[in-house]
């Protein structure tokens, strides 16, 4: 894809699409909110915030997203999904409301609100393989009401994990081929190196 930008959409239903935007455009990519299937056309790879993902997941429907979605991720279109879109992501969900269905696309199980009520919301340092700088930079995390990964399968590489405390061990970030995925938000933190790491494997896949 020399000689232009990687055109990347952003999932514009619900949830922090803003600054999805604004970490991709930093990152070197151009960025497009999606709201309807014809905003899938044309693009190098897709970013599902995070939000609400029963919201999220009945959205898809009412805007006719769902099946498209599921798709073009299922045709290997580059996915990045933080929080609501690593649930979004899940082949197999755990906590989810009745009837709550996933896009799939990443061989792993996600626990919904994993981290309980005491813990809903919190910040921590952590190392992320495969992003720029690491392992002398860690990536500052912030969960909020996030899941995590309780198992993975064959092709799924584990890219981080909290490292202290009561999740000690969790997996929160994984990637399979083009498919990334986080427990926490990028894209609130002002360190963009998460979006830049998607943004490459976007570029690369072409
Ligand atoms: N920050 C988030 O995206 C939270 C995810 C939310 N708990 C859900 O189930 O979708």
């Amino acid at each position: 894809m020399t000689g232009r930008l990687p055109v990347i959409g952003v999932m514009a239903l619900q949830g922090d699409v803003r600054e999805h935007i604004h970490a991709l455009e930093a990152s070197g990519a151009h960025a497009v909110a999606v709201r309807r299937e014809r905003e899938l056309a044309g693009l190098d790879g897709i970013v599902l915030p995070g939000g609400e993902s029963t919201t999220i997941d009945k959205l898809l429907r009412a805007f006719e997203l769902f099946e498209p979605l599921r798709a073009a991720i299922a045709g290997g279109l580059p996915t990045y999904g933080s929080c609501a879109g690593m649930i979004l992501l899940a082949d197999r969900l755990i906590d989810g409301i009745e009837g709550q269905r996933t896009l799939g696309g990443l061989d792993v199980t996600v626990r919904r609100n994993a981290f309980g009520r005491q813990v809903n919301s919190f910040e921590t340092d952590l190392v992320v393989d495969g992003t720029p700088d690491a392992p002398q930079r860690p990536v500052h995390a912030v969960f909020i009401r996030a899941p995590w990964v309780e198992e993975t399968g064959d092709g799924v590489q584990v890219l981080a994990r909290v490292p202290s405390g009561e999740a000690a061990g969790r997996i929160v970030a994984v990637r399979q081929g083009e498919v990334l995925a986080t427990s926490f938000h990028p894209e609130i933190t002002g360190d963009y190196r998460l979006h830049r790491m998607f943004v490459e494997i976007v570029a690369g896949h072409h």
